[in-house]
Parts: C-alpha cells; structure tokens; sequence
C-alpha cells in the first residue's frame, strides 16, 4: 500500500501527517509509526499524525511519539489545524478532538492560536513544579538554560521513582525578561531533546506568568518563538490558555509499506 504523507514543523518540533480520513491507517500498527519517524531508517520526525473525521467536529488528530506513545502534542496540533486548512477540511478557525478532549483554534497566514484545555493547578515538586497541560510537564527554573545538561538530567528525572510508571516531559527554564522565558525540553516518548514542545513552553508560561502577574508570556524555544496567553482563576486553575506560533509544511512524499 502506499501512503501519501506530508512533512510540518511547529517551531522545529516536526511531524509526519497523514490525511486518513478514509481511515487506511491501522491504528495498532507501532511498528510502521516507529519506522515512518525514525530518522535513519524512515521519513523522521517527533511524531505522527493522522487527521480522521469525526462526528461534531471538523477533525479529529491522533497524535504518536515517535516511539509508538500517544499524549496530547501542542505544536502537533498547530500542525494539524494547518494541515486541515491546507486539505481545505478547515477556514480560518478550527473546532477538533484531540486525546485531552475538545480544542478550538483559529489560523491566519501560518500563525496558529491553539486554544489549550483548563488546567487545574500548579504542584510544587521539592523546588520544581508540576503542570499538567494535557501532557505531563516537570519544570525547573535554572541559571543558564543554554548551557544546561538537559538530555542527561531531564532522562533522570523522566525515569525517577516519582513519575513511574508513565514518566513525564521534562522542562528547563531561565527568566529572560518580566514577560519572556527561555526553555528546553526533554520529551518523553521521543526520549531526547526536542527543538520545541507546545505543551511544555503552556506549562512553564503558566507557572512564570504566575509568578510575576502577567500574560501573556513570551518563549523562546531552541527551534523559534511562541507565546501563552491565558486567564488565571481565584481557585488557582487556569482557563482561556492560547498557544500562539507558526506551522509549516516542509515537504511532501509517498512511502510504500
Ligand atoms: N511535542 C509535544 C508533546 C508531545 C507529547 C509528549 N512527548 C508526551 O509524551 O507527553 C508538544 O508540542 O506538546
């Protein structure tokens, strides 16, 4: 069978995509989502994504790491909502399931503004914090991100006790200005440094932008620019959250499998 696939990138976080609303694709099938991201023995990426059709909304993205793993991706689905207005599934604004439930998003010459799900709260982890912003987020504010060990620490903290048996992503975080943060992440399920992670610069925004009363925050991650506009709640939860940046179609291609 051959499978027509598009390339997208998010701020350098990039994915296969596959329009698979006549729903070709196996669901079960690990191994091809391992060898379609593999960068060696594949097309390469992040993670994959299809695009199926689903009652009451435009789409629906089923989101994969690229080791077979699912979880909610945020750039992944600013790739989606840029796909689906390429295939022409979508206009200017999108209303689509992901596996963290229901999202909105609106897209204009490229920029994507993703609307996120509420997020309950900010947990203290020793000195670090926990945020769940429809994937599971450790961050830690450090001196000099850039310098920062980050594959060798966040894989230590992806693996401890505390976050068995699941793991997490892993963020690390230095202040730029009173509204800008400069972050790098470690992801879980590709088990590396990623050049961006949508999810995880929404989590760090959300616990900075508490911090000094502001929003919306502005991220500098290692592979372009993003923003996180949100609404912070009396109780302590947020709502409102946008995930603001660019989504780009690299390229396009056939694979036989
Ligand atoms: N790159 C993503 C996050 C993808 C999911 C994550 N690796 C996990 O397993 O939780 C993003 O942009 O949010």
């Amino acid at each position: 069978m051959e499978i027509l696939f598009y390339k997208y990138q998010g701020t350098g976080n990039d994915f296969v995509m596959i329009d698979d609303r006549q729903e070709r694709f196996d669901l079960t099938d690990l191994a091809l989502v391992k060898k379609l991201c593999d960068r060696r023995f594949g097309v390469g990426s992040d993670g994959l994504i299809l695009i199926r059709e689903k009652e009451g909304y435009d789409f629906e993205m089923v989101y994969y790491n690229a080791d077979g793993s699912q979880s909610m991706c945020g750039n992944g689905a600013r790739c989606a909502v840029a796909f689906s207005s390429y295939l022409g599934i979508i206009t200017a604004e999108a209303h689509f399931l992901a596996i963290d439930g229901p999202h909105t998003a609106k897209i204009d010459n490229g920029l994507v503004e993703l609307g996120m799900g509420k997020v309950t709260g900010i947990d203290q982890v020793s000195a670090d914090y926990f945020v769940n912003t429809g994937s599971p987020h450790h961050i830690r504010f450090v001196e000099e991100v850039e310098a920062y060990p980050v594959v060798k620490e966040g894989a230590s903290i992806r693996y401890s006790s505390q976050y068995e048996p699941k793991g997490t992503n892993v963020n690390f975080v230095t202040p730029l200005a009173e509204d800008t943060i400069q972050v790098r992440t470690y992801e879980r399920g590709v088990e590396d440094e990623t050049l961006s992670c949508g999810t995880g610069v929404t989590a760090c925004a959300l616990v900075y932008g508490s911090q000094k009363g502001k929003s919306p925050i502005y991220i500098k991650a290692s592979g372009g620019e993003l923003s996180v506009k949100f609404k912070t709640n009396e109780d302590g939860s947020f709502e409102d959250i946008l995930l603001i940046g660019p989504a780009e179609q690299v390229f396009q291609g056939t694979v036989t499998i």
